[in-house]
């Protein structure tokens, strides 16, 4: 009997080997020459778990809570544009998957399926993640639609002012096919996504027209004014961003560089997780997403002070491979990889992880290919 994917990189293997070239690429890809990308997941090569014995793991718990909100496991689903691209039934494919696993799901503004059929489909909390748009009708628009729908809290991205150079997507002169659209939002709006000619980017001739490059921390105020949920930013690297979030009052902060697809040479984004941690006050929730990839990643993340990982691309590869199955695939992998991990480091829950769980690597040289079978 053929036994299933035991790790994420099974996975990904069969999203390849399913998907056509170009989207493959748009989903995999990351900018200029793809450092940053490569980083996110050499930088956890660069930590060993300390593990300590004879401590009672008969129970392990991979819950935790998040503003509020109980979570299965600390995970949530990254904001990713058109889950379409993958699966017909897109996001709602998606938030089915991350009720049942008690996962966070954060929607981004780009979604495929609407915000009340995602909402209608969740069962866990759900954030909705949004760009600064030149046109603020159409932000303001969907801040109401989004809090009448029960989102819990809003993500503002503050690392894509315009898009990356993805050269994957202007080799293939990437355009977003025309029957998957960014449904929340006017077609007017996201006209330019769906053309692109050799050498250009759909999705970067779009952030042209339509992101506004001009946003600042006043800009906050703006958001502020217009909705009593929580305001989360997702694109923190640096202390100094870090502390300034904080003196805005923001309730949460994802580090991250948005999976290495913005400005390449960033910081990896684990790397940047201890200074971000140190500089914002310890009641302030911290999440870190960019190659996460398996539980003892997510532990090692804990350690440095992130209360929950987001994860981006593999939960793409289980909706391309198996729908709300496969998505369930993925963070099913997740939470039996993190809690055998917890089990084995002698850290029974979440809470329990610290930076005496984590040594340096204290082998140098190349480990690639030393992922496992
Ligand atoms: C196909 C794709 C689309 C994405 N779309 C968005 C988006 O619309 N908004 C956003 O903030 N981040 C977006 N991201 C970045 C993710 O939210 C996240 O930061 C990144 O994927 C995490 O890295 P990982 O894929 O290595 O887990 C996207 C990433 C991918 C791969
Ligand atoms: C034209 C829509 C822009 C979608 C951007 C999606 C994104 O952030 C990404 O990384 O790709």
């Amino acid at each position: 009997m053929p036994v299933g994917p035991l790790t994420l990189a099974g996975i990904e293997r069969a999203a390849r080997a399913q998907l056509p070239a170009e989207i493959w690429d748009f989903i995999e890809g990351g900018s200029e020459g793809e450092r940053t990308l490569a980083g996110n997941r050499e930088m956890f090569d660069h930590y060993a778990l300390r593990p300590r014995t004879l401590v009672d793991v008969s129970a392990c718990s991979t819950g935790t809570t998040l503003l509020g909100a109980e979570l299965g496991l600390p995970v949530g689903i990254a904001p990713m544009a058109y889950h379409r691209l993958v699966h017909p039934d897109g996001e709602t494919a998606t938030a089915r998957a991350a009720g049942r696993a008690g996962a966070l799901l954060v929607a981004g503004i780009f979604a495929s399926r609407t915000l009340e059929a995602i909402a209608a489909e969740s069962a866990g909390p759900l954030w909705l993640q949004l760009y600064w748009l030149r046109r603020r009708d159409a932000l303001a628009a969907l801040v109401e639609r989004a809090e009448a729908a029960g989102f819990a809290a809003l993500v503002l991205t503050v690392d894509a002012p315009r898009i990356g150079r993805r050269l994957r997507d202007l080799r293939n002169g990437f355009a977003v096919p025309s029957e998957i659209r960014a449904v929340n939002l006017d077609p007017g709006l996201t006209a330019a996504t769906h053309r692109a000619g050799a050498g250009a980017s759909g999705i970067a001739e779009h952030a042209l027209e339509q992101f506004d490059p001009t946003l600042t921390w006043a800009d906050l105020a703006w958001l502020r004014e217009r909705t009593d949920l929580p305001l989360v930013l997702k694109g923190i690297l640096t202390a100094e961003d870090a502390r300034l979030a904080a003196e805005h009052g923001v309730d949460a902060v994802v580090v991250s560089n948005h999976g290495g697809r913005q400005l390449d040479g960033a910081l990896p984004a684990l790397a940047a997780l201890p200074e971000v941690a140190a500089a914002l006050p310890p009641e302030l929730p911290l999440l870190l997403d960019g190659g996460v990839r398996t539980g003892t990643d997510i532990a090692v993340a804990l350690a440095l002070g992130a209360r929950a990982v987001l994860v981006g691309r593999p939960v793409l590869w289980g909706l391309a491979t198996g729908g709300a199955d496969g998505v369930a695939d993925v963070l099913g992998l997740l939470r039996t990889e993190l809690e055998h991990t917890l089990a084995l480091l002698g850290r029974p829950s979440p809470a329990d992880l610290d930076r005496t769980a984590l040594a340096p690597w204290p082998v140098h040289g190349p480990r690639a290919g030393q992922r496992g079978p």
